[in-house]
């Protein structure tokens, strides 16, 4: 089985960073596909627009996102315990091409859309105690190609990662990336159409 992981891996490219593991499949979903999925996204997400309190003043999430998990897993992302919206087809069937494909499961996804390229998301790392000790996180991107951006913690001095997240792509980020390596999703006011991002994770504890 672990060989069989490994093997499914290999045909994703390997984008080699220090101290972490990232896989990279441009061409996850076929273009038309990818389409279609943007739509059926962009109309049947609940979305919702969170508020964050800073320094005792309300802030508007610069974005849209929403939490779809099995029944009974708990999250916390902005500061909020999130209660899962139970899963809609469309969802539960990227989720099974995803774990057909990697042989890793997930009963979670967090999903992002960035309405322009003003909508955001900045310096951060998956690491949540709900989420183990290193994270499997598997990521789709749909609609306009974002940059994304890693910087390594401990050593200011290591270069800083800019992929480009394209339309229909899967980024795999595994092994202690999440514990060596922050990222962000910058604005880049050029940009006027939305993007859509899902990343599918395993919450291990039930909080
Ligand atoms: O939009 C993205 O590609 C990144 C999303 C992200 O980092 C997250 O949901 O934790
Ligand atoms: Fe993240």
């Amino acid at each position: 089985m672990i060989k069989e992981k490994q093997e499914t891996c290999m045909q994703m490219d390997e984008i080699k960073i220090r101290d972490g593991v990232l896989f990279y499949d441009e061409h996850f979903y076929k273009n038309d596909e990818a389409d279609q999925l943007y739509q059926l996204l962009e109309n049947e997400i609940e979305w919702e627009q969170e508020e964050l309190k800073i320094f005792g003043k309300w802030y508007k999430v610069p974005r849209k996102t929403a939490w779809y998990a099995d029944k009974g897993v708990r999250y916390k992302y902005s500061g909020v315990v999130h209660e899962p919206i139970p899963w809609t087809a469309g969802l539960l069937e990227m989720k099974a091409k995803i774990e057909a494909y990697t042989g890793h499961s997930f009963n979670s996804v967090l999903l992002n859309w960035y309405r322009n390229g003003s909508d955001k998301m900045g310096w951060h790392a998956d690491n949540e105690s709900e989420l183990g000790e290193n994270p499997i996180i598997a990521s789709l991107s749909f609609g306009e190609t974002r940059r994304f951006d890693l910087r390594y913690q401990a050593d200011k001095t290591e270069p800083k990662v800019q992929l480009h997240l394209a339309h229909g792509s899967l980024l795999i980020m595994g092994g202690t990336t999440q514990h060596f390596w922050q990222h962000q999703i910058p604005v880049q006011k050029k940009i006027e159409k939305g993007r859509i991002n899902l990343t599918f994770r395993l919450i291990k504890s039930r909080t």
